[in-house]
Order: structure tokens, then sequence, then C-alpha cells
């Protein structure tokens, strides 16, 4: 099995991955991007992603939700959750203060704001596409910068770490999903994860009206989250998960009913949890 996510080697994404039975003997292929990996899907050049899709800290990964939403050419088929601890890593050793710039993927420098105004206050923060990358980039400059990123990226970049478990939250944790081409075969589901937008959305009472048919039915959600609609302002669409597969008959009826209240609504996948 070949199986994308967000590179270089290093990244939370591929600790996961590595960590997962699913991935035992698989290929490992770094992407640029997380939509460079659910494309690889879609594309066949992997069988499976795994991306990151919501953090305890920072909340939902938008260009995950928003690339699975955009895209019918592939579903998700497993969760899994990894702890995620954060190391600062330098070129060097150097102070915290006199630290310039700090490196990292924008969801880490979010999940350890508190620690970097607390110990790094004069420090610039720089995104950079993963944690790996970041790492990798500070480790082969002269210049007084520091990245945020995993142990083992540290090491594979040969950077120095300052200092470790830098998260403002001691249990911090990252869902990521599996991503497989449309149609791909999950087992026993237990969970679902919808998208749903428009029709009638600025009329009084139209959320309620959609999310009342999951009510009726005894349909526990389990996450709502609104992201932009993109071409329309003022405009959403919301992501749903409901408890339950979609073999189960009350959560089908409840979407079926959901579709007559709207322009759109996809299944991302039904899948084990
Ligand atoms: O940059 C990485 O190492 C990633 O795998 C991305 C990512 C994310 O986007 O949430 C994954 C897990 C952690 O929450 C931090 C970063």
């Amino acid at each position: 099995m070949r199986v994308a996510y967000l590179g270089p080697a290093g990244t939370f994404s591929e600790e996961a991955a590595r960590a997962a039975d699913r991935a035992a003997g698989a290929e490992l292929m770094p992407e640029t991007t997380i939509a460079d990996a659910i494309e690889a899907v879609a594309l066949g050049h992997a069988d499976e992603a795994i991306v990151p899709i919501e953090n305890s800290i920072e909340g939902s990964v938008a260009q995950t939700l928003d690339t699975l939403a955009d895209r019918s050419d592939v579903t998700i088929v497993a969760e899994q959750v990894l702890p995620v601890s954060h190391f600062l890593v330098a070129a060097r050793d150097l102070a915290e203060r006199e630290i310039e710039r700090v490196v990292s993927h924008p969801q880490p420098l979010g999940q350890c704001a508190h620690w970097l105004r607390a110990h790094t206050p004069a420090a610039e923060l720089v995104a950079a596409s993963s944690t790996a990358d970041a790492v990798r980039e500070v480790a082969a400059s002269d210049a007084p910068w520091a990245a945020i990123g995993t142990r083992r990226a540290a090491e594979l970049y040969g950077g120095t770490v300052l200092a470790e478990g830098i998260e403002d939250e001691a249990g911090n944790a990252t869902r990521f999903v599996w991503v497989a081409p449309a149609g791909a075969d999950v087992g026993s589901p237990a969970k679902t994860s919808i998208v749903f937008w428009g029709a009638g959305d600025d009329t009084p009472g139209w959320l309620v009206r959609c999310l009342s048919e999951f009510a009726f039915r005894g349909v526990n959600l389990t996450k709502i989250e609104s992201r932009p609609l993109r071409g329309r302002l003022g405009h959403y669409r919301f992501f749903v998960d409901l408890d339950l597969g979609l073999d189960a008959p009350d959560a089908a009826e409840a979407v079926a009913a959901l579709r007559g209240h709207c322009e759109g609504v996809r299944v991302l996948g039904t899948y084990p949890t």
C-alpha cells in the first residue's frame, strides 16, 4: 500500500502513519500540502492518505475540511488520534530570548501561542508548509531562528532541541482521518461525517430545521463546524459528525431528509472509530 501524507519526513502526519497498523509495511509518500496528499489518492498515485482534521487546542484543520468538501472522488475510511507534544528546535544552542524568528505550520504556532508569548516574546512567527519543513529550514540556517516540530524531525535534519513539551495544554491531541478512493470498503461504520449547505440558509430557522432531522430520530451529533461557502460572503457550509454509521436506518433517513432542506449534502465518509 502507498500512503500519502503531509511531508517531508518527520511531520506529525508521518508519526501518525508510522503508529498505525493500517500502514504496516506501507510505502509512505511525502507530499507538500494536505490538499496534495488527498489529491494523490484521487489521482491514483497513492492508495490512501492520512491527514489531520482537528486538534484539541486549535480546532479544525481548515484545508482538510475544505479539500474533502470539494472532492467527491475520495472518502474518509478511518480515524486516528495522535497525542501531540511539541519541541522547539534550532540549528544550535540558543537562549530563548535571542530567538528572532519561530517557524512552523500554523497549527502548532497556535497550539503553542501562550508559551511563545512568554518565552520568545520578540520572535516573529512565520508559517511553514509543515513542522518538518520548518525544522529542516532552521537547522540549515545560521540565523537565530527556531522551529516547532517533532523530535524525529530534529534528529533527521540535525537540529538541536531547545525546549520540549511547549504545547499550551497537557492533553494536546490531533485527530487524523484516513482517506481512500470513493467507494472503498470500510467494514462496519460507527461514525459519519457530512457537509451541507444552502437553499434557504437566509430564512429564519433554516439551520434548526436541518439539525432537527437528526434530533427527531435520536441521532447524536458529535461535532458541528461552519466554514465559508467561499463564493458568497455571509453564507456557510456546515460540517457535522454523527456517531452512527450510515448503515443505521435512523442516520440514513436523517441524511435523506436533510437533502430536502439543502442545495447540497455530501457524505465525507462513514467509517469505524
Ligand atoms: O506539520 C505537521 O507536522 C503536520 O503533520 C500537520 C499538523 C496539523 O496540521 O495539525 C498535524 C498535527 C499537529 O496538530 C500539528 C501539525
